[in-house]
């Protein structure tokens, strides 16, 4: 990808996670919302029902007071219907608080309830006066019965008509916020998705990168940095688990005669199936081999003896033996060949990195003043 697509694609994806984000606050901000209002007609239903439930309680109380006066002459009757007329009062502009059609209710039928006061009344001077039939006749008429009924009717009908309202209210609410919920819901899933994504692709892009890192192009096998890393690991390994640790240097000869005569591609490819035959001859777990140079390759390994070691070397020269590539260049064989520097890290020494390098590059060199086309083994002179 190039740079400017990159960055473009950066800016499509901030653009589009600002996007995202701004969408999640608002359907939070929505759902927060409406279930509040939610809530609040919730309450506002309770408040409305119990008043609704007060004022029919106390109206038919104070009718049943008036005429439990008219009866029985009981002033206890009496005083009992004035508290009623009160707490009515008190409930109905409570509710009016609550709901402007209570309002406009009281105030439309303030005739008729004046009127039924008046009939009370006048059945309370009929009491005083000792008047108690004609005071129960005035309670018992249907004009009165008729007043009052009308008067509950319009109070029930009028508070049906407020729940119905609130509940159609508490019914918008709930849809939108459970609405927006499923919003919510789907963009967090999204999210989720976009971050199970994004760290999948980080992942593979961070494992790709460290690849490319460590890895020769041409040959696919081990680069030079990888060759540092791995030889130091290696070596304390061996010196932590006290193994035997090998170390071959391995130069195609007359490499550059080969160029010349054949080409830079074809020495390409000469180099690529050098690679191959060092993965297919390097099985074991502990074993690594690395193009470290232009056609200069290593190969680590832990071994058992010195012997182990060699065999595996005589083997890789073997395979290439039998590869019969030709090389006009090379006028010993005629034949591609390899030569390789063997060192030896033994379990009871003390070495660095550096000097087992260094080891194994004299005995290459060692190699190639032989003649070439054969693995020379590093022996210490001061031992
Ligand atoms: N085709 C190809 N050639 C390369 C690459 N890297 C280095 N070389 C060539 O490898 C040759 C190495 O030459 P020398 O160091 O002189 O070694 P040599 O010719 O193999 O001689 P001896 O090692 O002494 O046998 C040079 O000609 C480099 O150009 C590469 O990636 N591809």
């Amino acid at each position: 990808m190039s740079i400017k697509k990159g960055k473009s694609t950066q800016r499509a994806l901030l653009v589009l996670l600002t996007l995202a984000m701004f969408i999640t606050i608002a359907t939070a901000f929505a759902i927060y919302y409406h279930l509040e209002r939610y809530a609040k007609v919730t309450d506002k239903m309770y408040k409305v029902q119990s008043l609704a439930n007060k004022i029919v309680y106390f109206d038919e109380a104070l009718t049943m007071s008036a005429r439990m006066y008219a009866y029985e002459k009981d002033l206890q009757w009496y005083s009992r219907y004035q508290s009623l007329v009160i707490q009515l009062d008190h409930a109905l502009n409570q509710a009016s608080h609550e709901a402007s059609s209570i309002h406009d209710l009281i105030e439309k039928n303030e005739p008729l309830n004046q009127k039924l006061i008046s009939i009370e009344e006048r059945s309370f001077a009929d009491v005083r006066n000792n008047r108690l039939q004609q005071a129960q006749q005035t309670l018992k008429s249907p004009e009165y019965q008729a007043l009052k009924q009308r008067y509950t009717n319009l109070v029930i009908l009028t508070f049906q008509d407020i729940h119905n309202q609130l509940q159609e209210q508490q019914n918008n609410h709930r849809d939108w916020y459970q609405t927006f919920l499923w919003v919510l819901g789907l963009q967090v899933l999204g999210f989720v998705l976009v971050w199970f994504y994004l760290v999948n692709f980080l992942r593979l892009n961070v494992s790709r990168l460290s690849n490319l890192i460590t890895t020769d192009d041409l040959t696919g096998l081990g680069n030079r940095r990888s060759f540092d890393d791995i030889l130091q690991r290696e070596l304390r390994r061996s010196i932590r688990d006290g193994k035997m640790l090998m170390l071959a240097v391995i130069d195609i000869d007359y490499f550059k005669k080969y160029n010349d005569y054949y080409g830079h591609p074809k020495g390409d490819q000469v180099l690529t199936m050098f690679g191959k035959l060092i993965e297919q001859t390097l099985r074991r777990a502990n074993e690594f081999g690395f193009r470290i140079g232009g056609e200069e390759f290593a190969v680590i390994a832990s071994v058992d003896s010195v012997e182990d070691g060699t065999a595996s070397i005589e083997y890789l020269m073997l395979k290439l033996h039998k590869k019969q590539m030709e090389h006009k260049g090379n006028a010993e064989t005629g034949q591609v060949t390899m030569s390789a520097g063997i060192a030896f890290h033994h379990a009871d020494e003390i070495m660095t990195d550096e000097e087992l390098y260094s080891a194994a590059d004299k005995a290459l060199y060692v190699a190639k003043e032989r003649g070439r086309n054969q693995w020379v083994q590093y022996i210490d002179d001061k031992s």
